[in-house]
């Protein structure tokens, strides 16, 4: 029996208005991503990624079309249950790292943990677990600002594993960063995403880094496509 992939696109469109005119921006993209498949996407700016991300991260409906998380349709959801389905189920990574400047490396990863419902021990072991497998296990009770860049976004990577996602989200992960911490940081989220088998999509301008996938899928047209040089 084949695995529930970890996220589907189905026919999602995105329209939006732009200067009276419509603007055609994702036109019937279909995708999909296996659990423990690292898929980069790639594509000029303004080609649609971070459209992309937002409809399948649900923090955007499309204009037509569904997405599907670990087998669940989310077109018909209410509000409520699209964010209970994100909460749970996905995990994102953005260009900046946006920790809590006020709380420790490890109370950042717990926090969400303790709004999903775990307990405090349990959230308290998942962390200390986690920050150890991006080599900042001294580090867990330092705040933001005493760790470097490539150390805040390696606690950004484990704080959106924290809760067992199904899917993690990442928006040009490295793109604040030097090239060396760059590599580096990347190393840390391919490494962990492959142990815990998550499936990953990766939007990154970085065509070095997005060779190391599994995949390499570019936007378009509108369309997803395999890229090819
Ligand atoms: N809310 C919106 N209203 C109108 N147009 C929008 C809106 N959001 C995005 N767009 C348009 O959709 C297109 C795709 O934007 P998007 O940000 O998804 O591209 P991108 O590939 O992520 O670019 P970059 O690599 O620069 O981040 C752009 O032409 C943008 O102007």
């Amino acid at each position: 029996m084949s695995e529930t992939p970890a996220f589907e696109l189905r026919r999602v469109v995105r329209r939006f208005e732009q200067a009276g005119r419509p603007l055609e921006v994702l036109r019937g993209v279909d995708l999909i991503v296996q659990p423990g498949e690292l898929v980069a996407l790639v594509g000029p700016s303004g080609a649609g990624k971070s459209t992309l991300l937002q409809i399948a991260g649900l923090l955007e409906r499309p204009t037509a079309g569904d997405v599907l998380i670990g087998g669940h349709s989310c077109g018909t959801m209410g509000d409520d249950a699209r964010t209970g389905m994100r909460r749970h189920s996905i995990g994102f990574v953005y260009q900046f790292h946006h920790l809590l400047p006020e709380f420790s490396a490890l109370e950042n990863v717990v926090l969400p943990q303790l709004i999903a419902g775990l307990n405090r021990k349990e959230a308290e072991e998942r962390a200390h677990e986690l920050l150890a497998m991006v080599g900042l296990a001294e580090r867990e009770d330092h705040r933001p600002a005493r760790l470097s860049g490539g150390e805040q976004q390696r606690v950004a990577i484990v704080r959106a594993m924290a809760n067992v996602p199904k899917l993690l989200l990442a928006d040009e992960p490295t793109g604040n960063l030097d090239p060396h911490t760059a590599e580096d940081v990347f190393g840390h989220l391919t490494r962990i995403c492959r142990a815990v088998r998550l499936g990953a999509l990766i939007a990154t301008h970085n065509l070095e880094l997005a060779a190391r996938m599994d995949r390499v899928l570019e936007m378009r047209d509108g369309l997803v496509v395999e890229y090819s040089r």
